[in-house]
């Protein structure tokens, strides 16, 4: 059996220009990374592909919004929003693989799990919004949303516009685990847990019930790594690499990293709090329960990461790491 590893998928990532890509260019980019995820598994790694929904569910939403006003159809519950984009995405996802795996000769078997992860009814998140969705706007044009929508809340997104932001509480189980494993057992290359998973909690009587938040997707994923007892964790995204001092003209890329090296960093603020430091604080999560290696690079290089040739690795200790 090959290494098992968990590779995320930044929702940015899908979306390449603007508000008015449409599904088809979202296909194409899915595509694109289709083929860095093939050469992984074609390299002998068993492999769970997760993903995020950050734009897309955002989008989503409004559609609704938008049809409740001009029509007054029913708006479709945030809960729903992300079930939908996890189905759409991971149908992209799984159809991109599959025909990537049959134009190469591969008998490899591709399945998306819906995925729904526990998160607690009280969990302080659920009152102040923090996790960007949908599309990027100007100062002022939040500020004209804001007035229009009393209810809407913007923050700046690491210095690429403002964005409406949901409540995004903490993964605290992932429901269907047991399934994604035994489709790993059985050969497969599985999708699950996107969109960060459909948000759910428990009832008194232990029944699930949906609750309107996005999980944040890299969070997510590392439990999922962590519960499945993966071996490497990979978070895709914008950059190669992470950086110290980023965009900054001392700006530094790095290539190995110790847990300790990097909390040294969380607490010289090298990581924005809507952007790197979620990827960072599921790298340390996944390191410090049961993970041996986590990489944060871009799609591209996800081959060459594999084989320590790209992207930042963050490992336990130096000691440890042979
Ligand atoms: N210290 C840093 N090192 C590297 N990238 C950083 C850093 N700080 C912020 N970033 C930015 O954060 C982005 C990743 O966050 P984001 O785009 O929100 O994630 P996702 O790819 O999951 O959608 C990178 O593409 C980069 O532009
Ligand atoms: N759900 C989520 O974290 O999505 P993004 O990665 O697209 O922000």
């Amino acid at each position: 059996m090959g290494k098992l590893v968990v590779v995320a998928i930044g929702g940015n990532a899908l979306v390449k220009g603007n508000d008015y890509d449409t599904i088809q260019d979202q296909y194409e980019a899915v595509c694109e990374i289709a083929v860095n995820i093939a050469d992984m598994v074609e390299a002998g790694c068993e492999v769970i592909v997760t993903h995020g929904n950050g734009p897309q569910v955002g989008y989503t939403l409004r559609r609704g919004e938008i049809a409740e006003k001009v029509a007054g159809m029913p708006s479709v519950p945030l809960v729903n929003c992300v079930a939908d984009t996890q189905g759409g995405i991971g149908y992209q996802i799984q159809q991109a693989l599959t025909n990537e795996f049959i134009r190469r000769g591969m008998k490899q078997k591709v399945a998306t799990v819906i995925t729904q992860v526990e998160v607690s009814s009280n969990d302080p998140n659920f009152k102040k919004p923090s996790k960007p969705v949908g599309s990027f706007f100007t100062l002022e044009q939040a500020q004209e949303l804001e007035k229009e929508h009393p209810d809407w809340v913007f923050v700046e997104d690491s210095g690429r516009g403002y964005r409406r932001v949901v409540p995004s509480p903490q993964p605290i189980d992932i429901v269907e685990k047991d399934a994604i494993k035994s489709l790993i057992e059985s050969g497969y290359v599985v999708i699950a847990v996107g969109g960060g998973g459909i948000p759910v909690v428990k009832r008194a009587d232990q029944t699930y019930e949906g609750i309107d938040a996005v999980i944040d997707k890299d969070l997510a994923t590392s439990l999922l790594a962590d519960q499945i007892q993966a071996e490497i964790l990979i978070i895709t995204t914008g950059v190669p690499k992470v950086f110290i001092h980023f965009g900054k003209p001392n700006q530094k890329a790095l290539d190995k990293i110790t847990v300790s090296e990097t909390k040294q960093y969380v607490l010289e603020e090298h990581f924005p709090k809507g952007s790197m430091l979620p990827k960072i604080e599921a790298s340390l999560s996944f390191l410090e329960k049961s993970g041996s290696r986590v990489i944060i690079t871009n799609p591209e290089s996800l081959k060459a990461a594999i084989n320590n040739a790209a992207g930042t690795h963050i490992v336990k200790s130096y000691r440890e790491d042979v």
